[in-house]
């Protein structure tokens, strides 16, 4: 399997510009200050350093396993209305990744942290996690490229802004370990980059009104990421 399409494109960094230049660091810019405390959150430190507890793992495993269900549909929804077969390429691997590797992970997480099937069935949904899912099934009846880019963007930029902060020094838990090595690896990079460059070459093509709702879309699914992160401190429905 050949790599995904790789790009120059710093995704961590780089300085803010306007929405006619690169929308992805414009966006990422108008969703503060929710960027910042998602990928700051407590739970991404405690993950880096090894210290979460495992009722709070749990808790944000079961919920994160139903995101990744409505998170694949709407990579469906990307592949279809692509607007050409090269997008539709990385989209492909990245979604067959998710739905092996990721989806195995969950699994030996599960056992790891002892999860029975009974608790994943009667956990009820938080409502960061239904709220994230109605974002996401939003976005996918779009049936509109640029809108479930801004969605799909914000969940594996972010997502690599804050696995990076790990830079190689990793936790000895695997559940801990491996929830960063999935979202900062060579094909993740190459991945996010990709995904970040395609917002930026979309961008120019979009006129006002289908930018501001891109740019809803993306400030919305940042503030859902930060209350998923929130939820797993909470012990009860919401
Ligand atoms: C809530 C959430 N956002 C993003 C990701 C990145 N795959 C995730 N697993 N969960």
């Amino acid at each position: 399997m050949s790599p995904a399409p790789t790009t120059d494109a710093p995704v961590t960094d780089a300085p803010a510009t306007d929405a006619t230049g690169r929308l992805s660091l414009w966006l990422r810019d108008r969703s503060e200050p929710d960027w910042s405390a998602a990928v700051a959150h407590r739970f991404t430190g405690e993950l880096i350093a090894g210290t979460v507890a495992d009722d709070v793992m749990r808790r944000y495993l079961i919920q994160d396993h139903r995101f990744v269900d409505s998170f694949v549909a709407l990579l469906g929804a990307a592949i279809a209305a692509a607007d050409r077969f090269d997008a539709r390429i990385p989209l492909t691997r990245f979604a067959a990744m998710v739905t092996s590797d990721e989806n195995d992970y969950f699994l030996r997480a599960f056992d790891a942290l002892g999860v029975t099937e009974a608790m994943r069935r009667d956990t009820p949904d938080h409502s960061a996690t239904t709220a994230f899912q109605a974002l996401m099934t939003e976005a996918r009846l779009t049936a509109d490229y640029p809108c479930c880019l801004a969605v799909l963007v914000v969940a594996e930029w972010s997502y690599l802004t804050w696995a990076a902060r790990a830079d190689g020094r990793l936790p000895d838990r695997f559940e801990h370990a491996e929830w960063i090595t999935l979202h900062d690896n060579p094909f993740f990079r190459d991945f996010v980059g990709w995904l970040v460059s395609e917002l930026d070459r979309v961008g120019p093509t979009l006129d006002d009104d289908a930018r501001a709702r891109v740019e809803d879309l993306f400030r919305r699914a940042v503030a859902a990421e930060r209350a998923f992160f929130d939820a797993a401190y909470q012990n009860g429905r919401d």
